[in-house]
């Protein structure tokens, strides 16, 4: 496939990067009136148009992009899918002035959702998570983490796990699976924290391993979730199986979750709503990605991440959109950059490149996906034709999207 005429290809960082920290987010190197040549899935060539070699210039199938920008694919390394229902019922008790916590301790929030897996079967929540996953897909993602924790039992855990495999199985982009079994403690185990986590250790742990089910350990690192030592514990068992960690930190409170995280060499500490000073020196100049998710603040009415002062510390940003059914109900990586623009304060640039490359880096994808570079996947979208680049994020809740090609193939879900 050929696309000729394109405004703007955006993304074309050399190959060799494979992130971004700090002042280099503000560096989007685009090629203006480009072409771009796909071949076997992958990107073989791309240059200016008036330096195209005719050879080929006249390839036969030919996408003319006159007008459009062509963007390397969303890259949102922070979702739970996977999940038996939505929990609209809490977003009226959220408008009624319940907080996330009231909501949780109510018997709401995770375990309301756990309970609901408990009962749905492995093929009705495929049928489910395919569904929000084709809509992803559709709205730019070509990559993506998603996250067990909805089990909370053994059984429950594998059979999220397994609809994960499946649909790394069905679908045509690369898919990465953590395993959160450390999200809430399930009633059973309400007094009894020693208890769960020796389950996740001594039980949990061997089978997902043993069935090559999970590429990550995370831990809910919160105050009335897991504690430091429990998380530390959690994470020094999992690395035995050669789990990384990917966790959620500082999301309510300032947990302590970022410095066990960076200790235990997380790919990535996730949230960081709560932020202080101590967090900002933590991760300046580390290889720990801070991966932030505005649209859960929008959703919840909480504080938004300190992105400015992560990127001026020279940290490593990515964004996400943390799709689940309590905290944040969507999946659209669109409105997560118009955010990280609006609420975080990050250039366009920089949100695009935390949303492509640093999202590819916080999956270890970022060496196949995440720019334009000879070599990598063909997964990519064009838009319609736009003034600039910042009109994408400028036009918020509007897709600009018009062809999502994924693997060189035009994807039509
Ligand atoms: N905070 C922990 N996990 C999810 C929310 C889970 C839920 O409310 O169902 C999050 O990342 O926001
Ligand atoms: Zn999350």
């Amino acid at each position: 496939m050929l696309i000729i005429n394109i405004k703007g290809l955006v993304g074309v960082h050399p190959k060799e990067k494979i992130s971004l920290r700090g002042n280099e987010m503000a560096n989007l190197p685009v090629l203006e009136n480009a072409w771009l040549l796909l071949e076997d899935g992958l990107i073989k060539d791309f240059g200016l148009m008036s330096e195209i070699p005719s050879s080929i210039l006249h390839l036969p199938s030919s996408i003319n992009a006159k007008g459009k920008f062509v963007f390397p694919s969303w890259c949102d390394s922070h979702t739970h899918i996977v999940f038996a229902a939505p929990r609209e019922e809490e977003f009226v008790m959220k408008i009624e002035g319940k907080t996330y916590e009231d909501i949780a301790a109510a018997g709401g929030g995770i375990l309301n959702s756990a309970k609901k897996l408990e009962q749905a079967t492995e093929d009705e929540l495929f049928k489910r998570a395919s569904l929000r996953l084709a809509d992803m897909i559709k709205q730019g993602t070509g990559a993506v983490e998603i996250k067990s924790g909805y089990g909370l039992t053994v059984e429950s855990e594998l059979k999220m796990l397994r609809v994960i495999r499946r649909l790394k199985e069905a679908f045509p982009i690369p898919i990465k699976a953590t395993l959160l079994a450390a999200h809430a403690y399930p009633l059973a185990y309400k007094e009894n924290h020693k208890g769960y986590i020796n389950l996740i250790i001594a039980q949990l742990l061997p089978l997902v391993a043993k069935e090559n089910l999970a590429d990550y350990i995370d831990v809910f690192c919160e105050k009335g979730f897991f504690s430091i030592a429990e998380t530390d514990e959690i994470l020094s068992a999992a690395a035995k199986y050669g789990l990384k960690p990917k966790i959620h930190a500082n999301q309510l409170s300032i947990s302590g979750g970022v410095q066990i995280g960076v200790k235990h060499n997380a790919i990535s500490v996730d949230h960081l709503e709560e932020t202080d000073n101590e967090v900002l020196s933590t991760l300046a100049h580390n290889e720990t990605i801070a991966t932030l998710l505005p649209s859960c603040s929008f959703y919840l009415d909480i504080p938004f991440a300190n992105a400015r002062g992560l990127i001026n510390n020279s940290a490593k940003v990515a964004i996400a959109t943390d799709y689940n059914p309590g905290s944040t109900p969507s999946g659209n990586m669109n409105f997560v950059v118009s955010l990280a623009c609006i609420k975080l304060k990050m250039l366009p640039e920089e949100a695009i490149n935390a949303a492509t490359l640093n999202g590819a880096a916080a999956m270890e994808l970022s060496n196949q996906m995440g720019s334009i570079a000879i070599g990598k996947k063909a997964n990519l979208f064009i838009t319609r034709a736009m003034p600039s680049l910042a009109f994408l994020p400028y036009s918020f809740g509007q897709s600009q999207i018009e062809t999502v090609i994924l693997n060189g193939e035009i994807y039509n879900g």
